[in-house]
C-alpha cells in the first residue's frame, strides 16, 4: 500500500502551488467560485466554458501536482467563466487515483489550492457501476451519502499531521453533501427535461480498485446499503468537507456491477451454471464510452446547476 503521509505536505507547499495559478491568471479567473473534477470520459465538460475565457495548466506544470496516468483523464486544470452567470470556475480535466500509486495527500492535493483561491462549492463527477436493478446504465446518480471501504482500515485522506489552517482534527461526515446543491441538481434536471426517474439519489462506495468486483464482492456492496460502486470521489469529498468547502456529487452510471447469481443453483445441472455466467465482465473502455456518450447531458446538467448558484 502506497504510503499514506507524504512528507513535504506543509501549508507552504499549499501556498507556493496557489500562488503559482493565480500569478498567471487575470484577477477575474483566479478567485474562481466553483471547482469542478471530471471524472472518466467527462473531460468533455470543460466545453461549458467559452474558448475565449480558458486558461489551461498542465498538471506537470504545478507545483505539488501529480500527473493522471488513466485513459479518459486529460491532466489540466482550466480555469474561465461558465453559464449565462459567467461564473468563475476552475475544472480539474481529468483526477488522479488510488491505484494509480498516488497516496491519499498527492489525490487530494488540487482541493485545498482550490480553497486558497477561494472556491465555495465543489462538484465532483465520476463513473460508477450500478448496485442495483432499479439503477440503469445511463442514469445520473446525486450522491446524499458514501460509504469508504478503505476508511473502515483507517484509509483516510485526512490521517496524519493535521492542517489546522484548514480545518479540525475530526470532522463530522454526516451532513457532507448539501442538500440546497441537490434540490438544484433535480431542478436542473427537470428544466433540462430529463426522462423521469434517470436522475436519483445515489450512495456511492468507494473502493481502491483498479479490479471491478468479484460477483461476492458486488453481493457484499449491495448488503451495505450502497446504490453504485466506484474507484474515486470519496478522497476529494472529505477534503473538500474538511476545509469547508460545499460539495455536490455527481456519478453517471457506466455500466451494471456484476453479481448475478442462479436462485437455486444446481451444480450438477451445466444449463443452470452456464446461466450463472451469462453477464459479461465490465471494462473501462465500455465505462469511458458511456462517459462519452452522456457527456453533453452531464455538460447541460453541470451548466445549469451552476445557473442555479
Ligand atoms: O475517475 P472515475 O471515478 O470517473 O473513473 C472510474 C473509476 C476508474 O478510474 C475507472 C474504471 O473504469 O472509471
Ligand atoms: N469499482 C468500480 N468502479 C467503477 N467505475 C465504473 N464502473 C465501475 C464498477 O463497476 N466498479
Amino acid at each position: 500500500m502506497p504510503p499514506q503521509v507524504s512528507t513535504d505536505e506543509t501549508d507552504e507547499l499549499f501556498t507556493v502551488a496557489a500562488d503559482y495559478l493565480r500569478k498567471r491568471l487575470t484577477p477575474e479567473l483566479s478567485q474562481p467560485k466553483v471547482a469542478i473534477i471530471c471524472g472518466s470520459g467527462l473531460g468533455g465538460l470543460v466545453d461549458t466554458i467559452e474558448e475565449t475565457d480558458k486558461v489551461e495548466f498542465s498538471y506537470e506544470e504545478i507545483p505539488g501536482f501529480v500527473s493522471s496516468t488513466v485513459p479518459g483523464h486529460a491532466g489540466k486544470l482550466a480555469f474561465g467563466l461558465l453559464g449565462k452567470n459567467k461564473m468563475p470556475t476552475v475544472l480539474m480535466v481529468g483526477r488522479f487515483h488510488f491505484y494509480e500509486g498516488y497516496n491519499l495527500k498527492q489525490i487530494t492535493f488540487p482541493i485545498r489550492i482550490f480553497k486558497l483561491l477561494g472556491v465555495e462549492t465543489l462538484i465532483v463527477t465520476g463513473a460508477a457501476g450500478s448496485l442495483r436493478e432499479e439503477f440503469e446504465t445511463g442514469d445520473i446518480g446525486v450522491l446524499s451519502d458514501h460509504i469508504s471501504i478503505p476508511g473502515f482500515c483507517g484509509v483516510n485522506p485526512l490521517s496524519g499531521p493535521n492542517l489546522p489552517a484548514f480545518g479540525p482534527r475530526f470532522t463530522a461526515l454526516s451532513d457532507t453533501y448539501d442538500y440546497e446543491l441537490r434540490v438544484k441538481a433535480f431542478k436542473a434536471a427537470q428544466k433540462l427535461n430529463f426522462t423521469p426517474g434517470s436522475i436519483k439519489e445515489s450512495i456511492y462506495c468507494f473502493a481502491g480498485g483498479p479490479t471491478y468486483e468479484t460477483r461476492a464482492e458486488a453481493r457484499f456492496l449491495k448488503s451495505t446499503g450502497g446504490d453504485v460502486v466506484g474507484m474515486s470521489t470519496v478522497p476529494e469529498i472529505i477534503v473538500a468537507k474538511h476545509c469547508g468547502i460545499k460539495i455536490l456529487g455527481l456519478i453517471l452510471v457506466t455500466n451494471k456491477v456484476v453479481e448475478k447469481k442462479p436462485k437455486s443453483a444446481d451444480p450438477m445441472n451445466y444449463q443452470q451454471m452456464m446461466n450463472y455466467q451469462d453477464q459479461e465482465p465490465v471494462n473501462h473502455e465500455e465505462v469511458i464510452a458511456l462517459g462519452v456518450s452522456k457527456a453533453k447531458d452531464m455538460k447541460n446538467l453541470v451548466k445549469t446547476i451552476i445557473e442555479l448558484i
